[in-house]
């Protein structure tokens, strides 16, 4: 190998936090998740969304080491996560969508124990304060609610300050001030550097806190881009007023040359007017098929 090509492999290594590259895992006929290519850089917050079924937590279990693939490479922080050694699991953060808190210990018992597994762990006491668990820390799981116990469940994920986090519907049964406080938890972390891949239905989590979406249809990327990138690909809006009394709605390319013919039209005020453009939530499920069924193809 040539000394650049040596110092570009190295930049490619330090930069690249996960590479994917034709991913493909079956289960018997059924094709869960079909030729995946993807980048994620290291410090990123990626978000994948995608419908019940279209393979978003086969794909992250893979990456995590806890699923075999069918097909395909896949790198995470340097290492095929199919061959996970400790050193490897101690630099990364897994938070899986069943809770896995100890019944038998309490919220800072469990903590306590987990951190002792990590070489650079962060403080209890801290980790609670950052879940908002500080007045349940004595409580064993199953006398929390789901919601608490989802915190105590991302608070045993970041626990061992990992490299890099994979959050699976973190912030499912949260409370609007618990998920507030959750993406809080993500900035801090984010700030720190820790590249975080977190799966959702939340389409205004992932529009909050990801740098870059990758939505998931059927086994297969159908968009990556960033929240605003996203965004972007909405054309159009949709007018709404009352006339006569009754509601009407229009859906036009040209809103402000619609709203200047409607306007000549009407000496008084329009009753009810909107112009409502395009939410992410729209293009997500363009993008999706509003009609999909959440099934994956059979195998070809
Ligand atoms: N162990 C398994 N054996 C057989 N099929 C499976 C298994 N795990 C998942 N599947 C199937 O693979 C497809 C993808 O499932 P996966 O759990 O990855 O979807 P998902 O996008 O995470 O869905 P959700 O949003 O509902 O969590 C589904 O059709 C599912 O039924």
């Amino acid at each position: 190998m040539r000394a650049h090509e040596g110092a570009a492999s190295l930049v490619c290594m330090t930069d690249t936090a996960i590479a994917v590259s034709g991913l493909r895992k079956t289960y018997g006929e059924l094709v869960a998740v079909a030729d995946l290519d993807l980048e994620i850089r290291r410090g990123e917050v990626f978000a994948l969304l995608g419908p019940n079924g279209a393979g978003k937590s086969t794909t992250v279990e893979i990456l995590e080491g806890f699923r075999k693939r069918t097909a395909g490479d896949v790198t995470v922080l340097g290492e095929d996560p199919q061959h996970a050694d400790r050193a490897f699991r101690e630099r990364i953060g897994v938070m899986l969508q069943t809770t896995s808190g100890r019944s038998f210990l309490s919220a800072r018992e469990a903590l306590h124990h987990a951190a002792k597994l990590y070489p650079h762990a962060r403080g209890v006491d801290d980790t609670l304060a950052a879940v908002g668990l500080e007045a349940k820390a004595n409580v064993k799981p199953q006398l929390l609610s789901g919601g608490q116990r989802r915190r105590l469940d991302v608070a045993l994920a970041v626990i061992g300050r990992p490299e890099l986090v994979f959050l699976d519907e973190p912030t499912t049964g949260f409370d609007p001030e618990a998920r507030r406080q959750f993406w809080r938890l993500i900035e801090s972390l984010k700030d720190d550097g820790t590249t975080i891949v977190l799966t959702t239905h939340y389409l205004d989590e992932a529009d909050y806190l990801a740098d870059r979406i990758g939505i998931i249809a059927q086994g297969s990327l159908v968009a990556l881009d960033t929240p605003a990138g996203l965004r972007a690909r909405a054309t159009g809006a949709q007018v709404s007023w009352t006339e006569a009394g009754e509601p009407r709605t229009e859906s036009t390319t040209t809103p402000s040359a619609f709203l200047r013919t409607l306007l000549s039209r009407h000496d008084g005020e329009i009753q009810h007017l909107e112009v409502r453009h395009p939410s992410l939530e729209d293009v997500y499920l363009d993008l999706v098929g509003l009609d999909q069924p959440a099934l994956a193809q059979e195998a070809s």
